[in-house]
């Protein structure tokens, strides 16, 4: 007899949950909706002041058996899953993402391609001190087969009274370096000002970790028709990175790729700690190139092999590292640069594990 009474009350309940569950997507559908105008209107997604409105008056309303208390909590649950929602669709409109364009992008720089499966190697050294330090480098990257030349002009350092970089005159040291040997330069810019200057001399403008957040300095780079690669900031979250080459893409310029260059957390055996899996996770959620600073991440010259390694195998399309003719006397990063010897070791032991498929190099069209 009671099961009967209770079968018949969980009946009511069930038929209370399917309305419940009908109410709750028609609200979530009308949350979406004025998601969607405020995305258009450029307002905040997040109103806290209507959220009060709401709670104000469900308490007025509320006649128990639920304390207010209670049912506010309930409900403020449900305003953070339609935040969740909103959120979703406009992450799914972003242009950099997956959902937007399935295809993998292809950078194609002095006719090697990035992003089209085959791997890179950025290498140089951290700061341009000469031509002659330059060119030796050059000489050694060229020696391995590879295209990409790094060296950084413009020097964001921690100390102001540390070496500032040569600035466009170590742009004119990269160029005519890079023309000398074929050879295509990635330099870093650190002012929205010197991006039109910077077109002339680089292949690839690198918007550091300190600047990732800049947003002038990536809507200028958003307007030039130049490859650019964002690195990772300190401690910015993987949508904040996300969100970073959205500034760029937006402005118009669609080739970007992404660098993980490790974060800032509480373990101090390496200057940053390798975010390994943010690589599979921005491949999945973008369609941009994703490369690894084996350098910067590790701060450590016995860790470049198996962080290369490591980046490879994860899916990474590329990997970055510091190379210098005499890290000893090097005016920034002395102890993680490798020298040319290390540097060809390095190479050859990338080479050796079979987890390097090197992009193909098409004759340049220069
Ligand atoms: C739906 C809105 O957006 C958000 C979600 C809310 C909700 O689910 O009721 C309320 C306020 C906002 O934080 C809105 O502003 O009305």
């Amino acid at each position: 007899m009671a099961n009967i009474q209770i079968d018949e009350l969980r009946e009511k309940l069930d038929d209370i949950n399917l309305q419940l569950l009908d109410l709750i997507n028609e609200r979530a559908e009308l949350a979406k909706e004025i998601g969607r105008v405020k995305k258009a209107q450029g307002i905040n997604r997040f109103d806290p002041v209507r959220e009060r409105k709401m709670l104000d008056l469900l308490s007025e309303k509320n006649r128990g058996p639920f304390d207010t208390s209670t049912l506010q909590h309930i409900f403020k649950e449900i305003f953070k899953a339609s935040l969740e929602l909103q959120e979703d669709d406009h992450r799914k409109a972003l242009l950099v993402s997956r959902k937007r364009q399935p295809d993998n992008t292809v950078i194609d720089i002095k006719g090697e391609k990035i992003g089209n499966g085959g791997q890179v190697l950025i290498s140089g050294p951290c700061a341009v001190e000469s031509y002659e330090q330059v060119a030796e480098v050059a000489k050694a990257v060229k020696k391995q087969g590879f295209k990409m030349l790094r060296g950084g002009a413009f020097k964001p350092r921690t100390s102001p009274y540390d070496f500032q970089g040569l600035g466009e005159e170590g742009l004119k040291i990269l160029k005519q370096v890079a023309d000398e040997y074929d050879l295509a330069v990635v330099s870093e810019i650190v002012n929205p000002a010197d991006i039109e200057m910077a077109v002339k001399y680089v292949d690839v403008i690198q918007i550091g970790a300190r600047n990732m957040q800049n947003f002038e300095l990536l809507k200028a780079a958003g307007s030039v028709d130049k490859p650019v690669l964002l690195k990772r900031g300190l401690s910015a979250t993987i949508q904040e990175f996300i969100n970073a080459a959205e500034y760029i893409v937006s402005n118009g310029n669609t080739q970007v790729m992404l660098c993980e260059r490790g974060i800032r957390t509480y373990e101090k055996a390496t200057r940053n700690t390798l975010d390994i899996t943010a690589v599979p996770i921005l491949k999945q959620e973008t369609h941009l190139p994703v490369l690894v600073d084996v350098t910067h991440s590790t701060g450590r010259k016995d860790l470049l092999l198996p962080a290369a390694k490591a980046g490879l195998a994860i899916g990474a399309d590329g990997i970055m590292v510091e190379v210098h003719p005499d890290p000893a006397v090097a005016l920034s990063d002395a102890a993680q640069q490798l020298d040319i010897p290390q540097y060809e070791k390095f190479v050859d032991d990338l080479k050796a594990s079979g987890l390097f498929n090197p992009a193909k190099v098409t004759p340049s069209t220069l």
